[in-house]
């Protein structure tokens, strides 16, 4: 039976969010089907070392190489999660729950931790990093929110940052259309980077359509418990489009633009989000008490001291 190494027999027992499995050249660090089904047979080699951390624990420990005994019913199922068996420092068997994630193209990476971590950074910053998450139609008034928000945090001392769609669409995503496929990969990135500003200590605004749940719910899953906090734009579309600044729905509904949200393209409201902000009739909170709305959140979820 394999033994596990440098795990804390008080976190054996733990669910962990993440694991993020690779092979190694090193004989006996066996995990060998921690590895979603369609994986290609090479991930499968009695080789692959599972290197796991707990991301709500970061500061205890943050990647722990470990060697396990896979679970006879082990695989990672079509969502990524997994559980298996392991034996413990004291020996004995424990069952981890896991999430499990394929490390791209790449071999041969190790994290690498530096003794500065994220509740230092957020010490310095008397706060705590976190990712507000809006969501709404174009035109709902997302980005003028995050600038409102933004401008109050900024008052208060709290250091923040916008990641915008439009802006984002200038430089690191310019590369990506509307296609369903390249909206996706456009969340998928600008989740990874709102995480790094959150482990900066940052209140990261992020302003996007983003209209797919899973998409949304991905990016939820980058961040501790309690760190993205979706915020629902809730205006309809009729008023959205009066609204058209850009005159982009004059486009959609002429059929200049195809594949425009709300028009001929999907939007996935929320399903259960931390913040709604709703408009009802022809009654919409300005800019700055829905910012203050916000605030009351995070006031309350302790994100504006360390
Ligand atoms: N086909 C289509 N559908 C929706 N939106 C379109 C489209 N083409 C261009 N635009 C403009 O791009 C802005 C949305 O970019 P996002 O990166 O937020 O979109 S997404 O989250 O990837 O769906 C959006 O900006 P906002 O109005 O700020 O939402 C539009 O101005
Ligand atoms: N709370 C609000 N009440 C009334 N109008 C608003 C509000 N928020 C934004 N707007 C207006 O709606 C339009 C779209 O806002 P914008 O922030 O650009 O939306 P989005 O970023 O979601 O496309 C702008 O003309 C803006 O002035």
């Amino acid at each position: 039976m394999t033994t596990v190494k440098s795990l804390p027999p008080s976190r054996s027992t733990a669910v962990y969010r993440t694991v993020q499995c690779r092979q190694l050249p090193t004989e006996n660090l066996g995990f060998p089907t921690l590895f979603p089904l369609n994986a290609g047979r090479s991930c499968r080699s009695q080789r692959s070392l599972a290197l796991f951390y707990d991301r709500a624990r970061l500061k205890a420990y943050t990647l722990k190489p470990i060697q396990a005994k896979n679970d006879s019913e082990s695989s990672c199922s079509d969502n990524n999660s997994t559980s298996f068996s392991a034996v413990n420092e004291t020996g004995n068997l424990v069952k981890i729950s896991a999430r499990c994630q394929i490390l791209g193209n790449s071999t041969n990476i190790l994290w690498h931790d530096c003794p500065v971590q994220k509740c230092d950074r957020q010490q310095l910053l008397q706060q705590k990093g976190c990712v507000i998450w809006l969501t709404g139609l174009s035109g709902s008034g997302k980005s003028t929110l995050a600038c409102a928000l933004s401008q109050s945090l900024h008052s208060r001392g709290k250091l923040t940052y916008i990641l915008d769609g439009d802006n984002i669409r200038h430089g690191l995503n310019r590369d990506l259309s509307f296609r369903a496929e390249d909206r996706s990969e456009n969340i998928r990135r600008i989740g990874e980077v709102a995480k790094l500003f959150a482990d900066a200590g940052l209140i990261c605004i992020t302003s996007l359509i983003s209209p797919y749940q899973k998409d949304r719910d991905a990016c939820r899953a980058l961040l501790p418990e309690g760190d993205f906090i979706e915020v629902f734009i809730d205006v309809p579309l009729h008023v959205c489009e009066a609204r058209d600044p850009k005159g982009l729905y004059k486009l959609a509904r002429a059929g200049k633009i195809k594949g425009f949200t709300g028009i001929d393209d999907p939007y996935e409201p929320p399903c259960c989000c931390e913040i709604i902000l709703q408009q009802k009739g022809s009654d919409c909170k300005s800019p700055k008490d829905m910012a203050e709305t916000v605030i009351s959140y995070l006031e309350k979820s302790g994100h504006l001291q360390a």
